[in-house]
C-alpha cells in the first residue's frame, strides 16, 4: 500500500465518521480502510454501539474500548462504514478481499445506510479486474467450482483460509463483469454457495479520497 493510498483511505474514513452520531448502532466494516474509521470513532470518543462484520474488526474495536453488540441483539443498524475492493459510479461493489463479505453483506442489508469508503484506485468502469470472492460450504466445494466454471470463471481456492463462518473462499476470475446484477442473480441460485462479493443496490454512498480531495458518489 502506498502512502498516497493510505492518505486517501484515511481521508475518506474521517469524512465518513462525520456522519456518525452519539447513540447510534454502527456497522463496523473490515479491511485497512474500515480500520481507519474504527480507530477514528474511538479517537473522537463517539458513544456508539458497534456491530462488527468480522472477528478481526471485533477484536480491534474491543481493544479500542468501543462497546459491541451481537447483530441478533439489535433492532436497527443506523449506518455501516465499510471498504470495497472495486466500485463503479453506479455504486456496484466488489468486496471480499479480506474474506469478510458474508457478514459484511448481512450487516449491509440490515443497515439503514451503507457508507463505503475507498481510495481512488478502487473506482473502475467495470468490476472484475479483482477476482470475485465466493464463499462456499466445504461440502459443496467441488460442485460450486464446476458451476462457476460453467459460468465462465477461472477458479482459484484461497489456500489455507477459512472464513469466520468456517467456510472456504474461491476467488473467481470472470474477466470484466459487464452485467453485475445478472451475474449476482446466477450466483445466488447455486446451492452451497453461501455468498459472493458482488454488492448490488446495497451501497447508499461511496466516499472516495482522491489526492487531497473528497469525492462522493450517491444513488
Ligand atoms: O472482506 C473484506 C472487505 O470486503 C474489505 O472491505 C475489502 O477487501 C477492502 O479492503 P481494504 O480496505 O483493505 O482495501
Amino acid at each position: 500500500m502506498t502512502a498516497q493510498q493510505n492518505h486517501e483511505k484515511q481521508a475518506a474514513a474521517l469524512e465518513a465518521v462525520n456522519l456518525v452520531k452519539d447513540g447510534q448502532v454502527v456497522g463496523l466494516g473490515t479491511g485497512s480502510t474500515a480500520e481507519f474509521a474504527i480507530r477514528e470513532i474511538a479517537e473522537r470518543g463517539l458513544r456508539i454501539t458497534g456491530v462488527p462484520t468480522s472477528e478481526r474488526s471485533a477484536k480491534l474495536a474491543a481493544s479500542l474500548g468501543i462497546p459491541l453488540a451481537d447483530i441478533n441483539a439489535v433492532e436497527t443498524i443506523h449506518l455501516t462504514i465499510d471498504g470495497a475492493d472495486e466500485f463503479t459510479e453506479e455504486l456496484y461493489l466488489l468486496k471480499g478481499g479480506g474474506g469478510a463479505f458474508l457478514r459484511e453483506k448481512i450487516v449491509a442489508e440490515r443497515s439503514r445506510q451503507e457508507i463505503i469508503i475507498a481510495d481512488s484506485g478502487k473506482l473502475v468502469k467495470q468490476l472484475g479486474a479483482f477476482r470475485l470472492p465466493i464463499e462456499v460450504v466445504p461440502f459443496a466445494q467441488r460442485f460450486v467450482w464446476q458451476r462457476l466454471e460453467m459460468l465462465g470463471a477461472v477458479c482459484r481456492l484461497r489456500e489455507g483460509f477459512t472464513t469466520d463462518e468456517g467456510n472456504h473462499v474461491i476467488d473467481a476470475d470472470f474477466g470484466l463483469i459487464t452485467e453485475p446484477a445478472a451475474l449476482a442473480a446466477e450466483l445466488n441460485g447455486i446451492t452451497g454457495l453461501v455468498a459472493h462479493g458482488l454488492f448490488i443496490g446495497l451501497a447508499s454512498m461511496v466516499i472516495m479520497g482522491k489526492g487531497n480531495e473528497i469525492v462522493r458518489f450517491t444513488r
